[in-house]
């Protein structure tokens, strides 16, 4: 990708405001192409391999305008990590949303937490709003069927469970036992070949990463061979990466349900200006343009300034750029 200019990637850190799926500072490179900046972020554990796709979508989105758009706002939940009852109640009630995604199974032993968290989430959106939990694939089939029982019950009725096991076999099982609908995540992104995954008998709800999935049009095509109504959700990306989630979620020909993109509360800080940093107002996002770039006194404070960290994002870079052959 002779017209996307890696040697000028900024590598950021921001840190988190709660630690959420282990990470409390969030690290990734915004660079430059054609159309505008895309956001290369996998995850520090994440193998050269799995870090292709990212790179794809980072270098997709600055290279190629996003899909038309058949919606101008997309509808989101707020996302509600492993934490006290009263602050989870603060983070819905902050968030302007009327549904809440609520992390559950974060550490062995977790149910009770779990259950006043999402009793707390229940109270602060009242009898009309939406909960859902996502267990990130920890469960066996026994625990998941008698956890998301009592979950369902201190909800008040869950929307569905993302996740609840970690095989397309187990969430069938969770969901041949429940009436509780089930939602793949991990099973999708994580797939071998995403584009055949057969979800369906497996789950209701695709969850639809845009940047693990190697960007917008991929992931376009994993939601329509999914054959189930899909939800798109982040990566913790900035307001950079975000827009192109928004461009994915704004061309989708359905969008049944509010999706995991009111992230960017998640994180301390923004890449961009506050006037077009994609935090949800009212509950929903707007579906931009094209991505927003980066604000030069933004990226200056969020500088990631260790010199041994910086050379391992760029010597990553690299490599995942010699893999992929961008
Ligand atoms: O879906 C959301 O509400 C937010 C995104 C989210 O939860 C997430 C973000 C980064 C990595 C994994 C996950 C996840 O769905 O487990
Ligand atoms: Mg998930």
């Amino acid at each position: 990708m002779a017209d996307v200019d890696f040697a000028g990637a900024v590598v950021y850190a921001i840190p988190m405001r709660t630690r959420f799926r282990g990470i409390t500072l969030r690290e990734g490179m915004v660079f430059q192409g054609p159309v505008g900046w895309g956001e290369f972020c996998p995850f520090a554990d994440y193998d050269d391999a799995e870090c292709v796709p990212w790179l794809a979508a980072a270098v997709e989105q600055a290279t190629l305008a996003p899909p038309s758009a058949v919606r101008d706002r997309v509808p989101v939940n707020c996302t509600v990590p492993a934490v006290e009852p009263a602050r989870a109640h603060e983070i819905v009630e902050a968030s302007g949303c009327t549904t809440a995604k609520v992390k559950v199974a974060d550490h062995p032993d977790s149910l009770a937490e779990d259950l006043a968290r999402v009793e707390a989430v229940r109270s602060a959106l009242g009898p009309g709003g939406q909960v859902r939990v996502d267990a990130n694939a920890v469960w066996d089939v026994d625990t998941a069927i008698r956890s998301l029982r009592l979950l369902d019950r201190a909800a008040d009725g869950l929307e569905y469970a993302e996740q609840p096991c970690r095989t397309l076999d187990e969430l069938a099982a969770v969901r041949r036992a429940l009436d509780v609908p089930i939602a793949a995540d991990e099973s999708i992104r994580r797939a071998d070949d995403p584009l055949r995954v057969a979800v369906a008998g497996a789950a209701d709800v695709a969850v639809i990463k845009g940047t693990p999935l190697g960007g917008v049009r991929r992931a376009l095509q994993v939601a329509e061979a999914a054959r189930l109504p899909c939800v798109v959700s982040s990566a913790l990306e900035t307001s950079v990466g975000l827009a192109g989630q928004l461009a994915l979620a704004g061309a989708l020909p359905s969008l049944p349900y509010a999706c995991g993109l009111g992230t960017l509360s998640l994180l301390t800080g923004d890449l961009v200006d506050d006037g077009v940093s994609l935090r949800p107002v009212g509950g929903s996002l707007p579906v931009p343009q094209l991505p927003p770039s980066p604000d030069p006194a933004r990226l200056e404070e969020h500088r990631l300034t260790d010199p041994a960290r910086e050379r391992w994002w760029r010597e990553r870079l690299a490599r995942v750029r010699a893999l992929a052959a961008l």
